[in-house]
């Protein structure tokens, strides 16, 4: 029983996903999910937006399993605010197949840097999507990046596409790799060819140290779950001009998701339709998440 009660608009993640008919390459990555407490072990944050349903490591692992993926990066979600433990206890009872992006404030220790990187988090997550949290002034962050460069990890950062203008200097100053949530949550009902989205576009091709996440066409598509044909153009789009700066992640389970909840099986399922062949859909699930989250399994195999 959670001390928490969900809001009363909670969507529960779909409780029976597909089979997906495509089946990814052995060694995938779903580079981008949660874990939500359970509240009555890992209290949600004071600060919290939105209170979700319990979502545990056991059940994120029986998905991973049903979808055909062999390991999880687990992102803190925002109604945990800082409070890294149901996300540390998760990657301890991962058996080595999960890492972990943390969410740390300023005044972090070394110690508290060092223990979450002996736990496997190889990031922090900078947000600035506003009805999520209150964003922290760009010199806090700017701090947090110096802090935790010396350790090899990067930034994750999660905007809306229209406040891009305004963050593009601060995102392209900061020093490390940075990888984008959900592209940037694109406005589709705009072209790809259009200002907001080649700004985008822009942000990939001038710095070579940013990188995507090709997720969430649930979040934003327009025309709905049957098939999120007016996403594919944007996710192909960034899939084949950037094919070694590209992740993917399936977001269960989908917090915040009002207008439907997504079958898991089927966001897998278009998969080839972002990534139409073999060599970019292994990029995109082993290559390049592997290369972020375990780069020491690349090194062990080069040197082998
Ligand atoms: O759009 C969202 O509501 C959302 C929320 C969170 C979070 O609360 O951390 O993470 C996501 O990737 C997406």
């Amino acid at each position: 029983m959670s001390d928490f009660s969900a809001d009363a608009d909670w969507l529960h993640w779909h409780q029976s996903p597909t089979k997906p008919g495509f089946t990814p390459p052995a060694g995938a990555v779903d580079a981008h999910c949660h874990v939500f407490g359970p509240g009555h072990r890992f209290p949600f944050a004071p600060e919290r937006k939105y209170t979700p349903c319990d979502a545990s490591k056991e059940q994120l692992w029986a998905l991973r399993d049903h979808l055909g993926f062999s390991r999880n990066v687990i992102v803190q979600a925002t109604c945990h605010g800082a409070d890294n433990r149901a996300l540390t206890d998760a990657l301890a009872h991962s058996g080595g197949r999960a890492r972990g992006v943390a969410t740390v404030k300023p005044d972090v220790s070394e110690a508290e840097l060092r223990a979450l990187h002996d736990a496997g988090v190889r990031g922090v997550r900078f947000n600035f999507v506003k009805r999520l949290v209150d964003a922290l002034p760009f010199d806090s962050l700017q701090s947090v990046a110096e802090r935790i460069k010396p350790l090899g990890w990067h930034i994750v950062i999660y905007f809306e596409a229209r406040e891009l203008p305004e963050l593009y200097d601060f995102f392209t100053s900061l020093p490390t790799t940075v990888v984008v949530d959900h592209m940037g949550r694109p406005d589709v009902s705009k072209p790809v060819a259009g200002e907001e989205f080649q700004l985008f576009v822009r942000l990939l091709r001038e710095h070579g140290n940013f990188w995507s996440k090709v997720s969430c066409p649930e979040r934003l598509s327009l025309t709905g779950p049957a098939t999120y044909d007016d996403v594919v153009p944007f996710a192909r789009h960034v899939v084949e001009n950037f094919p070694e700066r590209v992740l993917w992640g399936t977001d269960w389970p989908h917090p915040n998701m009002k207008s439907h909840m997504p079958d898991d099986g089927a966001l897998v399922e278009m998969i080839p339709r972002i990534a139409p062949t073999p060599e970019l859909q292994y990029k995109l699930l082993v290559e390049n998440p592997m290369a972020l989250y375990w780069p020491e399994e690349g090194e062990a195999r080069r040197v082998a």
